[in-house]
């Protein structure tokens, strides 16, 4: 008797993309600041600026991908949780076969060979999950921008539905919080009695001036930080506050503030030790690896901070997991039904070009 499932849905997993080599590293750069989306400058000066910053930005990045090996572990960490997402799909949907692809802005898998592999697969409807909770132009705009062009291109004609942002989706926050609560209680076994605490939630900065363009990530990151806060009780522990704040500027512009930087100063200012949360980032990589546990750690030991722990990225923990497959199921033409609504917070009167408005697209 034939076990094949009734009908086929395409998930596709968006991320960032990073350099699988040494040699990797220029063009990656490359990719990333020619992408209009990240430089927002006259199309005229785009080439020249673009080469410039990539230039500029070699040498830091290639020392900070020496450090991991001359690689970034951002693939085999999205393959990890592709597979996990996977496995939770298959248990959950008795007659829909799932399949997870891979689809990086800026290295490999890119997004035109990967919806020609969805095109060969031949799906009946496609789900499109960015990995970013919290939705930016730069980030899941881009991504999603791509691979319209590609599937217009290579002829994907079949429904899809695109997971916007989900920055208060109850898995990720569930899990994050979790993770929080542990790095905490970490953090009070091991301090003197009596050290005060301060919850960094340090997210991948922006720009100020695409968040004053409209772009609704600053708005969704205090939204999850919120979020995590209330979902440890935070505001009943008196030794501990929060601050959000902004790591990973790249550009000469202004970006957001505070940085993380002057967030851990601000700690030592007031002798608070610091439980660093990376929100924005559901893997680890160069920016939790690198920035996160390495320059921003001697930064605090400078500083003569009393305490410095990094809480993990979610990763595959079950609720995350399980937090993915509740986006997936809410998007299916008739899914389980566990998940309806992937907004479950408006993602803000700015973002007028949310694709979760229009959730079908034919
Ligand atoms: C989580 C959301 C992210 C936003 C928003 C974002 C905006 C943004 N990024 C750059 C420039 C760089 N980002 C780099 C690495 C990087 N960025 C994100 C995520 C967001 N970026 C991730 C997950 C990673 C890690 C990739 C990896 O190493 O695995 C880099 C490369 C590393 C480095 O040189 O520091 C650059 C450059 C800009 C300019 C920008 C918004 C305008
Ligand atoms: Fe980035
Ligand atoms: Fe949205």
């Amino acid at each position: 008797m034939s076990d094949a499932k009734a009908r086929r849905v395409a998930v596709v997993l968006f991320n960032l993309g990073a350099p699988d080599r040494p040699e990797a590293i220029r063009p990656f750069l490359h990719n990333l600041f020619a992408d209009p989306a990240i430089l927002r400058v006259p199309p005229p000066i785009r080439p020249l600026l673009s080469a410039l910053i990539t230039s500029r930005r070699v040498k830091p990045a290639t020392e900070n991908y020496m450090l991991l090996g001359g690689s970034s572990p951002l693939l085999a960490q999205t393959e990890a949780q592709a597979q996990a997402l996977s496995a939770v799909l298959a248990q959950r949907l008795e007659d829909i076969e799932a399949r997870c692809f891979i689809a990086m802005r800026y290295w490999h898998p890119r997004a035109e060979a990967v919806v020609q592999d969805v095109v060969r697969w031949q799906p009946d409807e496609v789900v499109l999950l960015p990995l970013y909770p919290q939705y930016s132009t730069t980030t899941t705009g881009s991504s999603l921008t791509e691979w319209r062009a590609m599937a217009a291109k290579h002829d994907l004609v079949v429904r899809t539905a695109s997971v916007c942002c989900w920055y208060t989706q109850p898995g990720y926050i569930a899990s994050f919080a979790r993770l929080l609560a542990e790095s905490l209680e970490a953090a009070r076994m091991s301090l003197p009695q009596g050290t005060k605490l301060r919850v960094l939630y340090s997210a991948h900065g922006l720009p100020e001036s695409i968040v004053t363009a409209g772009d609704p990530y600053q708005m969704q990151v205090e939204a999850a930080a919120a979020a995590m806060s209330a979902a440890i009780g935070l505001d009943t522990f008196a030794d501990t506050d929060a601050v959000v704040c902004y790591q990973s500027r790249a550009t000469p512009q202004k970006w957001l503030e505070p940085s993380t930087e002057q967030a851990l100063a601000a700690a030592a200012a007031d002798r608070r030790a610091v439980v660093v949360v990376p929100l924005a980032f559901v893997s680890e990589h160069s920016e939790t690896l690198v920035e996160l546990d390495i320059e921003y750690r001697h930064l605090a030991d400078r500083l003569g901070l009393p305490g410095y722990v990094r809480v993990p990225t979610p990763t595959l923990d079950a609720d995350f997991i399980g937090g993915l497959s509740d986006l997936v199921c809410g998007m299916l033409t008739d899914g389980p039904g566990v998940c309806r609504d992937a907004h479950s917070t408006p993602c803000g009167a700015a973002h007028r070009d949310c694709p979760q408005r229009r959730r079908v697209r034919a």
